[in-house]
């Protein structure tokens, strides 16, 4: 078929988003997704929790994994200072070339650099790559199974400082139970769920926030 779901999106962005305007980008994906078609973004919902945790946090340095359309990433980077980066992570390079054209349109490139390929090759290669001194802040929204080794990982890699914020999508639906019995036992973490739904739907579904102790 010639489109695709998240071409579909982009098409409604481009028409109905104001270019340069973050904010009109996010609504017109919601709108969008509410109205027309189910998409996997973060949504409204608990997408109002991760400005809060964003805002709080307020960091310098932002690690996303899972793209997808790219809604989260503006999402974030419409709340980021003009000196703090973003990385996103997307393995799928259709995604991928969609979520840039979105994130053009909300003007957000200065900010926000995108990587294609796998999250467990290119997470080792972030610090040198992109001499990232540390991360202050993890968003977790790509394959749920991929949320643990990941996490092991940045802390193997020395990515991760005292202080830094790891917040995971989808920790009820559709669940990263691995993560979740790691991260809460861990004595490295304090962790906090913020229950909510998932997007566009009346499911219960939420976001986990942890702490890195070092
Ligand atoms: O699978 C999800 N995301 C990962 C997509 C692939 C990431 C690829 N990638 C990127 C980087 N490295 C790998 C996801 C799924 C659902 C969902 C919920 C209910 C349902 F019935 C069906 C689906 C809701 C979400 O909010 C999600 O985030
Ligand atoms: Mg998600």
């Amino acid at each position: 078929t010639r489109t695709s779901k998240p071409k579909r999106i982009l098409a409604y962005v481009e028409k109905h988003a104001v270019p340069g305007d973050a904010e009109s980008v996010v609504n017109a994906i919601d709108a969008y997704c509410s109205r027309v078609e189910w998409a996997m973004n973060v949504g409204s919902d608990k997408g109002k929790i991760l400005d809060r945790v964003v805002s709080e946090t307020d960091p310098d340095t932002v690690l996303e994994l899972g793209t997808y359309c790219g809604y989260s990433t503006v999402r974030i980077g419409r709340l980021l200072r003009p000196e703090a980066r973003l990385v996103t992570i997307e393995m799928n390079p259709d995604n991928a070339k969609i979520a840039k054209q979105i994130i053009a349109l909300a003007g957000l490139n200065s900010k926000i650099e995108m990587l294609v390929g796998s999250s467990s090759d290119l997470i080792p290669q972030l610090k040198k790559k992109l001499d990232m001194k540390t991360l202050d802040l993890v968003f977790l929204d790509h394959w749920k199974i991929f949320y643990l080794p990941d996490t092991r990982c940045l802390e193997e890699t020395g990515l991760l400082h005292k202080g830094t914020v790891l917040l995971a999508d989808n920790v009820v639906c559709p669940g990263t139970p691995e993560y979740l019995k790691y991260i809460r036992n861990s004595s490295r973490y304090r962790s906090e769920y913020f229950p909510s739904r998932l997007e566009y739907l009346q499911v219960e579904d939420g976001l986990e926030k942890s702490v890195f102790l070092g």
